[in-house]
């Protein structure tokens, strides 16, 4: 598959703190690149030296096979992208705030702000202002100006920030389309592994500047893990009965049990029939399978959901 996106070994030191460590990494041509990682893990200053908006301390990246320079105007001509809110200027409508922009970036063909309304599906609101859009439609209004150009690849830095469902729905959908439909190959960063997860083909976890892991999307049921939760009345008397079982067991942010032993996992009925001969029987039993966001957790090392 075509690369569009790559970077060798790529890094950002300042003064001797590596805000991102040797990033490298590979995103095909109509490929979803989701990049997850805690506030202050690395994913906007990877995603400024992709821009060419700051220069690495070392490595290399290179879109559209070309190093990534910003004197090179031929390339931004095949990038967008979204870095933070994105800006409309709120007196002015969709259509207007769109027209300003095409003719900033001297775009000469004059269909282009209906083919991003239509292909946003901002259509309904082209004549509403910037002002009165909903958080989900200045958010469909920023992508709609990094795709005025028609670039062949799109970096998003946390384009589902601050959205409600609905306007998160919106986006994905969105963004699914332009990468099957139009082949675009879109890097996305966010915090939200489980987001990602429903529209990325592959996953890169950044912690501490170090991407840790690169999971397919369509692998990362593989990863996770089964857990058995339990509840009961007396709760330290089953922690200390199965640790004396030899099932490793915590109290987990929820105040539950939880092993991710195999024994207690495979075989719950044992463990139900234990508790109940040692006078602590559960309130509740159940064998489930971890979340994205504990597996999250669980791959940078914290337990804390609360860390999110
Ligand atoms: N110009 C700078 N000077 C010094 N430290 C910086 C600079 N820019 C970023 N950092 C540090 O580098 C680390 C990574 O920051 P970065 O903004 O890339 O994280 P992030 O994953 O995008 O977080 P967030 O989701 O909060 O935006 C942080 O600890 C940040 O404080």
């Amino acid at each position: 598959m075509e690369s569009m996106i790559h970077t060798e070994h790529l890094s950002k030191h300042y003064k001797g703190f590596r805000a991102v460590d040797e990033v490298s990494l590979e995103v095909g041509k109509g490929e979803i690149y989701g990049f997850i990682g805690l506030n202050g893990s690395g994913k906007t200053t990877t995603i400024r030296m992709l821009l060419g908006m700051i220069r690495p301390t070392s490595g290399r990246c290179y879109l559209s096979g070309q190093q990534v320079k910003l004197s090179n105007y031929s390339l931004w001509g095949r990038v967008g992208y979204l870095v933070e809110t994105p800006y409309a200027y709120p007196e002015l409508t969709v259509k207007e705030n769109l027209e300003i922009f095409r003719r900033l970036r001297k775009i000469p063909d004059s269909q282009t702000v209906p083919r991003v309304i239509d292909q946003l599906q901002l259509t309904a609101y082209s004549s509403r202002k910037a002002k009165h859009l909903s958080l989900g439609n200045a958010q469909r209004l920023g992508i709609a100006k990094a795709l005025l150009h028609n670039p062949d690849i799109l970096i998003l830095d946390e384009p589902v920030n601050g959205l409600d469902p609905a306007g998160i729905v919106e986006v994905r959908e969105r963004l699914q389309h332009l990468a099957m439909n139009e082949k675009k190959t879109i890097f996305i960063s966010s915090h939200l592994l489980s987001e990602v997860a429903k529209i990325a083909n592959k996953i890169g976890i950044i912690h501490e500047g170090k991407l840790l892991q690169e999971i397919e999307a369509a692998e990362l049921n593989r990863f996770l893990k089964q857990r058995l939760i339990l509840d009961a009345r007396q709760k330290n008397r089953v922690l200390s009965v199965l640790e004396e079982a030899g099932i490793s067991c915590f109290l987990n942010e929820k105040g539950l049990i939880e092993s991710y032993t195999s024994t207690a996992i495979h075989r719950p009925d044992d463990i139900a029939r234990l508790l109940v001969d040692q006078g602590c029987p559960p309130t509740r039993l159940l064998v489930e399978e971890e979340d994205l966001e504990s597996y999250f957790l669980r791959a940078i090392g914290k337990k804390e959901a609360g860390a999110l």
